[in-house]
Formats: C-alpha cells, structure tokens, sequence
C-alpha cells in the first residue's frame, strides 16, 4: 500500500465533517472519489495531503505516519492540486509551474537542466507549452487550471491528489487531463463530479457524509442502486453502440 488512513476523521466545531475513513490506496492506481457536495470529498483530499491536521486517526505513506514527515519529505511524495487553487497574480506560466520544483532544490542541489526539462515537460503535458512567458494574470479559468495541474507534474509526486482537476476544462481538455492522469506513473486520488469519469478510475471510493461507504470497480460500486440512495437520483445505464462502453444517464426521482 503507497497510502493507508485509519479511523481518520476531521470535526469543525465538534461536528464530524469527515468521520471513520479506513482507506488502503493501491501503489499505482487512479482512485476516483465521488459523493454529494458537502460529504467531505475535498476535506479528506487535504487530510491526505497533510494540509489539515487528522481530529482522530491517521495518515500513513508507505508505512511511515504523514504527520511525522518534514513538509518537504511530504512535497517529494505528495502533490495536490486543491479546487480553488491560487497563485500569486504578478508571475508568468513558467514561474508558476517552476514552484512545482520548489522540494527538490537545495543548496547543493541548485536549478539545473533537469529541473528545466520537467518543467517544460509538464507544461507541455497539459497542453500549455507556448503559454510560459504569458502572465498568470491574464490566463482563462481552464488555463490557469491546466497550469496547476503542471505545478504538480513538476512536482514529480509518487501520489497525486486532484480535486475536481477538470473543473473550468472545455470537453476536449476533459478528456486528455483524464486520459493523462490514468497514463502517469503515478498513484492518482481525484475527487470527481462526473459519475461517466469516475467509471474510467481502477477503482471508486464513495463518501456520504463524511463516511466512506463504498470502495471497488466502479461498476461495482456505482450501482442504480447507491446512485440512488446516495445522490437522490435515478440512473439508467446506457450502452455506447461505438465501442460496447456503459454510461450513465440520470433522472431527477419523481
Ligand atoms: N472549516 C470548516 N468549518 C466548518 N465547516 C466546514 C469547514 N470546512 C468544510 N466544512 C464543511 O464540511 C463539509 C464537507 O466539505 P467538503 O468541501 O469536504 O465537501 P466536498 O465533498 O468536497 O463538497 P463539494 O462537492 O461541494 O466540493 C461541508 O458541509 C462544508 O461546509
């Protein structure tokens, strides 16, 4: 296991927000979170990036308890990317994408071709190459999303976590943060609206306030059923004549 929480839970005034989460994240995988607004989905995303500290339980990666690593030790293995990201308005693409290198610069380790070549990379890997001299204030929403995403490629994490990366992004740019996302060697957690986009996730973690009450393949987990009974709505599955794939499609309930 890369990543492992037990009994973690996060309260706000005594309230649990995020409650119980035993959760056992597979070296690798991209795991999809879904649940209704509000179940805890970008709470328990910043308790796994150690940026809001656990109520009860804890946070372990690769054996080693999160809240016992130095912030950069946590930089080199976790990246996150939060839903309502900011930057500094006043700095171009590339100053922005070359914070993403911050964990790994030392004294004796200063910025080199390297560093150079993964932020070009990353810039490139979201569609973004010819933006780098632009002024971060001047980008669109889905541009400025697309650039956060860079930082965290070139943060060169083991374990990235997402919160709702396609959020802002036109349909095609959708589709190939996705398609990256699934295609790097890394291990993903993305907090997800789209039900259609979690079904391409190896596996599906499902929150209802605060609990996580499903785990498995997404067909196993995001059944009519807990669509339901979680989401209050009716979901029919339809089959996609082009390739045999199953989408949902949803109804309000009557
Ligand atoms: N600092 C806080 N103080 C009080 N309540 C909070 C705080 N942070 C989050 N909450 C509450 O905790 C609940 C879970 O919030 P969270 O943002 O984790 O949900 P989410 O599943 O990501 O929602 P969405 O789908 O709307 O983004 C919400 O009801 C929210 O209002």
């Amino acid at each position: 296991m890369i990543m492992q929480t037990r009994n973690l839970g996060w309260s706000a005034r005594g309230l649990p927000i995020v409650e119980a989460i035993d959760l056992d994240v597979i070296a690798g995988e991209t795991l999809g979170l879904v649940g209704p607004n509000g179940s805890g989905k970008s709470t328990l995303l910043k308790l796994l990036a150690g940026i809001r500290k656990p109520s009860s339980g804890s946070v372990a990666v690769k054996g080693r308890p999160l809240a016992a690593m130095r912030r950069r030790e946590a930089a080199q293995s976790i990246a996150f990317l939060e839903q309502h990201a900011e930057t500094s308005e006043a700095i171009t693409v590339r100053d922005a994408v070359e914070l993403g290198r911050t964990p790994w610069l030392t004294a004796l380790q200063p910025w080199s071709h390297k560093d150079e070549s993964i932020v070009a990379q990353s810039l490139a890997d979201v569609d973004m190459a010819g933006f780098g001299q632009r002024s971060w204030a001047t980008l669109s929403g889905g541009e400025r999303q697309r650039v956060h995403l860079a930082r965290a490629l070139a943060q060169c994490p083991e374990i990235l976590l997402l919160d709702e990366p396609t959020n802002h992004l036109d349909v095609h740019h959708q589709l190939s943060i996705l398609e990256l996302v699934a295609r790097l060697p890394v291990t993903s957690i993305v907090a997800l609206h789209d039900l259609n986009q979690a079904l391409a996730c190896d596996r599906v973690g499902v929150l209802a306030r605060g609990r996580l009450v499903a785990l498995g393949a997404p067909h196993e987990v995001l059944t009519v059923e807990r669509l339901h009974a979680v989401f209050g709505v009716r979901a029919s599955i339809v089959t996609d004549p082009a390739d045999g794939a199953r989408l949902f499609r949803f109804h309000a309930l009557q």
